[in-house]
């Protein structure tokens, strides 16, 4: 897939069939719009291109990252939607200027004019150009003066976006980590840089690589345990390992006297020093809510459980 950030310097594309879209968590409901778009593209030997917009709009209008939370960074989409088999991303720069362009300018200036679309799939309620002007039979009256064909997402296939969209945000958040992933159609993962903690962890023998997640945006499960599967990205390299399994806290660590949310990995059968790096932690299961155990014994108790317990969902 070739991703395509200057929407002044875009390549000469044969026969595209595009769609446009925000694509948060690239989920099954996505995944059937994918699937008409390369059908599409696949009768007129045409390449399929998607549009999307970054940062998000609504991240740009309310000027504040962490308000909004989506279900994947920029390079997160890129690389599911690379593994969609989609040939061109173009990410847009959402910005004033953009935003302002009105439905005509949009379609004559941006849309024709850079792609020459043979095909432009948009959904019946798709809404384009400054103040959302433009709808799906503006599109089609300047598609047949332009030359270019205007094809209707289905129905049900835009109420499954929709509503997946909204469902796995709250699965995730609420830790109905099977919904979401049933929704996404793979495991709901995120990155998060390992840190110091108190050095605790490995007095007990349960060493925890803790996360800083750089992305104010990425939405992160709610508090508990649960049984992920991870794999670390060299710092420097950007290469990554092997997957491991492990076992995963989200919380404030009641038992000893924690202050503020920390998210921590312990992984299992590994004993490297990995201060530094990135972890990609994918969430398969959610276990449990945290507690305040009776001192670091119970804890270590209750660990040797959750381990035993993950391994076996993860087998
Ligand atoms: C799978 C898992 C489950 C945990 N569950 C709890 C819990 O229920 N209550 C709690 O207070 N701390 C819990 N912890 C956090 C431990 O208190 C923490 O790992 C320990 O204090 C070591 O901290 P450190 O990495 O900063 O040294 C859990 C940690 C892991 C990895
Ligand atoms: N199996 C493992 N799981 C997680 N981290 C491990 C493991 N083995 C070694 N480590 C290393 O040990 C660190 C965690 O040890 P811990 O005593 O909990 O210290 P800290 O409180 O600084 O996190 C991790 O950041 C990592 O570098």
């Amino acid at each position: 897939m070739q991703v395509h950030k200057d929407i002044t310097n875009l390549p000469a594309f044969k026969n595209a069939v595009i769609t446009i879209g925000t694509f948060d968590g690239v989920h099954t409901g996505h995944q059937q719009i994918i699937a008409q778009l390369k059908e599409e593209a696949a009768k007129v030997n045409g390449e399929t291109v998607i549009i999307t917009f970054h940062p998000h709009p609504r991240i740009v209008v309310k000027h504040n990252a962490s308000a909004v939370q989506l279900l994947n960074s920029l390079d997160e989409k890129i690389a599911l939607l690379e593994a969609q088999g989609v040939n061109h991303l173009v990410v847009v720069p959402f910005n004033e200027a953009f935003s302002n362009l009105s439905a005509n300018d949009y379609v004559h200036d941006f849309l024709f004019a850079r792609f020459h679309p043979h095909t432009v799939i948009i959904g019946y309620d798709h809404h384009f150009g400054k103040n959302r002007q433009g709808d799906y039979h503006l599109m089609e009256s300047i598609g047949k003066e332009l030359g270019f064909t205007v094809k209707e997402i289905p129905e049900q296939v835009l109420n499954e976006v929709a509503i997946s969209s909204t469902r796995i945000r709250e699965a995730i958040a609420g830790k109905d980590i099977i919904t979401a992933n049933d929704c996404l159609g793979y495991p709901y993962f995120f990155e998060g840089r390992v840190i110091e903690g108190n050095r605790l962890g490995r007095t007990i023998g349960y060493p925890t690589a803790n996360l800083k997640i750089e992305n104010e945006s990425k939405l992160i499960p709610g508090n508990g345990v649960y049984a992920v599967t991870v794999t670390i990205i060299h710092q420097i390299t950007h290469r990554k390992s092997e997957e491991y399994k492990g076992m995963m806290n989200i919380g404030v660590r009641p038992t000893v006297n924690g202050s503020h949310k920390t998210i921590e990995v312990n992984i299992f059968d590994f004993n490297e020093d990995i201060y530094g790096h990135v972890l990609q932690v994918s969430v398969h299961h959610y276990l449990r809510g945290e507690q305040k155990f009776n001192g670091l014994d119970a804890l270590k108790e209750q660990l040797a459980k959750d381990r035993e317990q993950s391994a076996q969902l993860l087998s």
